[in-house]
């Protein structure tokens, strides 16, 4: 049995979706966080999506599906099988509407962020002194509330910066869903995982082709 952890959050609705296209009915009771499906071939796990990296790294879960952003979090080495076609986001500066022109130029450029790794890696590269403040959500608050200037986040449609008078002041990079593998399962796994992955790809398919 391969055992898959998947996030519980907003991207469990889709992913629950494509293995139940695949065959794999998964069935949950209320609360539950482990479900086997009938055939026995898939059990998954349910995990918050930022300990996901963990369940895999440690294989606990030979494979998982998770965002691009938490997978690079993590700091951990996986193959990565496949890019989902949903969930996808802008990681992004954003700060306020109405700065002034010159708070950019500040020494140190403070930001509010869950994503400290990326931040720090961002504009390390660029050469810009960055200070990164540790934030678990409700990040937008930093720049409404003064903590930080600016913040770094995932952006979709854009509505919850416009609901606290924030914009896009660069975008940093893209986002995607992932479906990833702990590295010594994949290879002594090969062949059941690559079956696994050959079905998923055509049940995307599948679903791309219905529209
Ligand atoms: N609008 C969005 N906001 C945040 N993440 C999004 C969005 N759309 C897609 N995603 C993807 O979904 C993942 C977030 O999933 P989820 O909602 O489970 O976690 P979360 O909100 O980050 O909370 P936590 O980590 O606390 O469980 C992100 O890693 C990202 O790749
Ligand atoms: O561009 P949008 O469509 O508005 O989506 C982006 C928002 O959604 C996410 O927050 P989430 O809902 O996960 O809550 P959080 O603040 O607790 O992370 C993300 O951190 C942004 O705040």
């Amino acid at each position: 049995m391969i055992t898959i952890a998947l996030p519980k959050g907003r991207l469990f609705d889709k992913t629950s979706k494509i293995l139940a296209r695949c065959g794999y009915h998964l069935t949950l009771g209320e609360r539950q966080l482990v479900a086997e499906e009938p055939r026995g071939e898939i059990r998954a796990i349910l995990v918050k999506n930022s300990d996901l990296p963990t369940y895999v790294h440690h294989g606990i879960a030979g494979l998982g599906v998770c965002g691009s952003d938490v997978i690079y979090e993590s700091g951990h080495e996986f193959f990565e099988l496949l890019s989902l076609p949903f969930g996808g986001t802008r990681i992004c500066l954003a700060g306020k509407k109405d700065e002034s022109p010159d708070s950019r130029n500040a020494a140190v450029l403070r930001v509010a962020t869950k994503f400290t790794r990326f931040t720090r890696d961002a504009f390390h590269q660029r050469g810009i002194p960055v200070d990164v403040i540790r934030l678990d959500g409700s990040v937008e608050l930093a720049p409404v509330l003064g903590l930080a200037p600016y913040i770094v986040d995932l952006v979709e449609t854009g509505s919850t910066l416009v609901a606290h008078n924030l914009e896009v002041k660069e975008t940093l990079g893209n986002t995607d869903v992932r479906l990833i593998a702990n590295p010594a399962f994949y290879k002594y796994h090969f062949d059941r995982v690559n079956r696994f992955v050959s079905t998923l790809q055509e049940a995307l398919k599948a679903e791309a082709g219905e529209g």
